[in-house]
């Protein structure tokens, strides 16, 4: 069934979840009374196209539409999420919470993005309290996974389990706060690193430039894997977390830090920073910036889940949802009708595919054959158990023919044919396509081996048949164009 969310408010965090809902196959109704609303929400969308499905090696279901309302009513009908990202002023989100409550299902989840109000306050004066709760989200809320849940004191448990299972269902991390506080958790530690940069820039320590360097050359990617308390167990050497509290703890109450003051916020100060900021950024747009920043992360959490690890791993349990049901994850037994070319790859190409030419780069062909071939092998029962057995298939030659160009964020589908199957001998034909677009061909030769001798080997009678049954089907359908060529360059 078609989900629809509803985003009441549509700057920069409303944009980024639309996004987030639309690519996930939700329907989006959006209110925001900024004339600019729709372009700006286009150009967000755009960013999102480009990068959020390359962080997953399985396609995201098909995109939902995105519909712009003309009230608050209408972007709520139907809506079984309702996401509040209007201007941060508690009067702003009370007119806003009584309108959409005015016309929203009771049962729909009301998630308000504030950064700093607690639940308790955003709920102060509604019809229907235990409905709202805090989702506070990260920029780029398409690419960030973490969503922090507050609910308030007593708030209905059931409704925060479907909250929590909505947004899993889109990718996200809902970390659940037990209790509320002002700023949540993740924007309390923002809000000091924040202050202290702004008191190091303010007495002329440092300029906004060495200030990030310190942070992107050094802490902020060990951040962005360990977080900061097992960074600092590791950091505690073999004897972990208690020596490292001795050996820095008392470093607290060294005059390090201003954290307790503001600076004052006034027109020196702001232009004193603008101007940094202009100096170190100024020769890029903030679309370019945005770009820059969507290409780092995706590599970043792409980098992550080859190691399951943190925010990569959530990627990895994503990717396992998107892949489960569908015919990526059957086996040969289970494919009813043999005689046509098998689905292996279904995918988007992620950012990091791309190369210099603004296209899918060729190394990344062969990843995508080989990632069809590893496919088709598990189908046919050579699987990661029977790897560990000792048997496996060997490619002893390979062809590829570019045929038309792809690029970041398209979804690509790997449909593969059995040329010859039988014995030792596996000849396999790769079709990569987008929609109905050939892209190119692969055709691969291969050995099946034993993992001992590393010699070639029959394999085992269950593989065997579950290929002999391919290849049998598939010779029935003519031979496709393009098999056994080489490069024929005139001589
Ligand atoms: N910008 C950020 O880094 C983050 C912001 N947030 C929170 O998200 C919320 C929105 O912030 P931004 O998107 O940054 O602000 P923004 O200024 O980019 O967007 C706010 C949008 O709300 C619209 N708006 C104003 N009144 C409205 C109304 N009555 N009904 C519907 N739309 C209305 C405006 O036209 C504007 O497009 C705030 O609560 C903020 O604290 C949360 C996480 C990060
Ligand atoms: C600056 N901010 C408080 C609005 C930031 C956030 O709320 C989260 C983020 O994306 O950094």
């Amino acid at each position: 069934m078609t989900k629809i969310a509803a985003i009441i408010g549509g700057g920069v965090i409303g944009g980024g979840w639309a996004a987030r809902f639309a690519l996930n196959g939700w329907e989006v109704q959006v209110f925001d009374p900024d004339p600019q609303a729709e372009r700006k929400i286009a150009e967000v969308l755009a960013n999102a196209r480009r990068s959020m499905p390359g962080l997953t090696d399985v396609a995201l279901p098909a995109e939902g539409g995105l519909r712009f309302c003309t009230s608050i009513a209408q972007a709520v009908e139907g809506a079984v999420w309702i996401q509040e990202s209007v201007p941060e002023r508690l009067e702003v989100k009370h007119s806003t919470l009584a309108e959409i409550q005015a016309a929203c299902d009771a049962e729909a989840v009301i998630g308000s993005s504030t950064s700093g109000f607690k639940p308790s306050e955003l709920r102060a004066g509604s019809t229907r309290p235990d409905q709202i709760m805090v989702a506070h989200p990260f920029n780029p809320v398409y690419l960030l996974p973490l969503v922090e849940l507050v609910p308030a004191e007593g708030q209905d448990g059931a409704l925060v389990d479907r909250a929590k299972e909505l947004l899993t269902g889109l990718g996200m991390y809902p970390l659940h706060l037990r209790k509320e506080i002002d700023a949540h958790v993740a924007d309390r530690l923002l809000e000091a690193v924040w202050r202290e940069s702004l008191w190091l820039v303010k007495d002329g320590i440092a300029t906004t430039e060495e200030i990030d360097d310190a942070i992107r050359y050094g802490f902020g990617i060990r951040w962005a894997q360990m977080g900061l308390f097992e960074t600092y167990r590791v950091a505690g050497g073999e004897a972990g977390m208690k020596h490292f509290m001795s050996q820095f703890g008392p470093a607290l109450k060294w005059p390090w830090t201003k954290l307790m003051d503001v600076p004052e916020f006034d027109e020196t100060l702001v232009d004193l920073i603008a101007g940094q900021s202009d100096a170190q950024s100024g020769a890029y747009g903030i679309r370019d910036l945005e770009r820059i920043r969507d290409n780092n992360l995706v590599a970043m959490m792409r980098a992550l889940k080859q190691q399951d690890w943190g925010a990569g791993r959530l990627m990895k349990q994503h990717e396992a949802a998107l892949r489960a049901g569908t015919v990526l994850e059957a086996r040969a037994a289970d494919i009813d009708d043999p005689s046509q070319p098998v689905p292996t790859v279904h995918r988007a190409v992620p950012l990091d595919w791309t190369d210099y030419n603004g296209h899918m780069t060729e190394a990344k062909y062969l990843q995508a054959f080989a990632d069809a071939t590893d496919r088709f092998m598990e189908l046919i029962g050579c699987d990661a158990a029977y790897i560990a057995s000792g048997g496996s298939f060997f490619t002893a030659e390979t062809h590829i023919r570019h045929v038309d160009e792809v690029h970041a964020g398209a979804v690509i589908d790997i449909r593969t044919r059995v040329l010859l199957g039988g014995g030792k001998k596996m000849h396999l034909w790769h079709e990569m396509y987008e929609g109905d677009r050939l892209l190119a061909t692969g055709e691969h030769f291969l050995l099946h081996v034993s993992l001992e001798t590393r010699k070639p080997s029959d394999p085992s009678p269950k593989i065997a048949a579950a290929l002999t049954r391919f290849a049998q089907a598939h010779a029935a359908l003519p031979m496709p164009e393009g098999v056994g060529r080489f490069v024929g360059a005139p001589r």
